[in-house]
């Protein structure tokens, strides 16, 4: 069923993007400010149902005069998920408002299908805002594409921050408590728009990562040996949460030109590895300068990503680690550049990027 887009509206772009080789194009709509479209027409998308898969029959443009997320989301009809799609560097997500419940308003299974890049949305994830617990102002849980639930999302925690600062209208530098599944989470909106998070502490013992991989810088794997279909691999295993094999080359190839990986058919040996019980993500790294490096990822979930927040700053401590690099860097992703700072007063990690809105929508359940 074909897509038909609204592109003769005012302020709003319609553009292609391709993805990794996996993924098609698929239509999107983008502010060029990053700060939220008080005053832009949103996007309406009405959906048919086909099966139980939704499909996007036809978009409209219904033009409230002031409309905002926060307006878009006040609208709560039965059977209606209504959504904000935001990036962080190309890393991108469907936000949905479940402030009024403990319980996400979607299943993994729906995930899954909102998350396909041609039947649905298209997204790396679904992200929810939920009521704090353990006194913090919010919980944020994500789903990744594949329906699996992760602990933690860099990129999707600065969406989220925006998305949040959306709906509560708060203005200028602001910042707020975050519950998710790796703990404390303090994104702070700065006056630049960009998001600045502290990412708290690395988990580097082995078995909390948690990686089989034999302990071997005090509980840590650093620069062990990770046999890939014959090839052996050195890499330095590190929890932001969720778990992340971090490799700057392999045995006979110290210096990795990442640019040249076939991501697409090495990515999902090392995610489905037997050394990695709960699954990892990984991250290739090339080092530029001590401060400045480059990385491409796969997901685990999530498959080839231009962006992983959690995964730079494992690769900022696993370099600092293996003696690579400083404790601030430039990590250069696919989708543009994060700041990630491993500070060593308070061990804990800050990480400094955009998150900017795509699109509002509205789908059938
Ligand atoms: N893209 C994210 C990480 C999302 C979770 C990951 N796929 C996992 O399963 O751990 C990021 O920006 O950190």
């Amino acid at each position: 069923m074909a897509i038909a887009a609204a592109i003769s509206l005012p302020l709003i772009a319609v553009k292609q993007r391709s993805y990794c080789s996996s993924a098609s194009s698929s239509l999107w709509f983008s502010s060029s400010s990053i700060h939220p479209p008080k005053n832009l027409p949103f996007v309406g998308i009405s959906a048919g149902r086909k099966s139980n898969l939704c499909v996007f029959s036809s978009m409209s443009t219904q033009a409230p005069a002031k409309a905002s997320s926060a307006s878009f989301l006040d609208h709560k009809e039965s059977g209606i998920l209504h959504f904000v799609k935001y990036h962080g560097l190309g890393n991108d997500f469907i936000l949905v408002d479940n402030r009024d419940s403990e319980e996400p308003k979607i299943t993994p299974e729906q995930a899954v299908k909102l998350c396909d890049r041609n039947f649905g949305i298209g997204a790396d994830g679904v992200i929810f805002a939920l009521p704090g617990i353990n006194g913090t102002d919010y919980t944020m849980r994500i789903f990744n594409s594949d329906g699996s639930e992760p602990e933690m999302c860099g990129n999707g925690v600065r969406c989220f921050a925006r998305f949040i600062a959306e709906l509560e209208n708060f203005q200028g530098n602001k910042s707020f408590n975050v519950h998710t599944g790796a703990g404390l989470i303090v994104p702070e909106i700065q006056e630049d728009g960009k998001v600045r998070v502290d990412m708290g502490q690395p988990i580097l013992k082995a078995s909390d990562v948690p990686t089989k991989l034999t302990a071997n810088k005090d509980q840590a794997a650093v620069k062990a040996k990770l046999d890939v279909d014959g090839s052996i691999w050195n890499v330095t295993c590190v929890s932001m949460g969720n778990p992340h094999c971090v490799t700057f080359g392999t045995e006979s190839c110290n210096d990795l030109q990442v640019d040249e990986l076939n991501l697409a058919e090495i990515g999902p040996k090392f995610e489905h590895h037997a050394a990695f019980p709960a699954r990892t993500n990984t991250e290739f790294v090339q080092v530029f300068t001590p401060s400045h490096l480059k990385m491409r990822v796969w997901e685990r979930g999530a498959g080839a990503t231009l962006a992983c927040g959690t995964g730079a700053c494992a690769v900022v401590v696993a370099a600092v680690l293996e003696g690579r690099a400083d404790r601030r860097c430039t990590v250069d992703l696919p989708g543009g550049p994060l700041d990630i700072e491993w500070r060593e007063s308070d061990n804990h990690i800050y990480m400094t990027g955009p998150a900017e809105l795509v699109f509002y929508g509205s789908v059938p359940l």
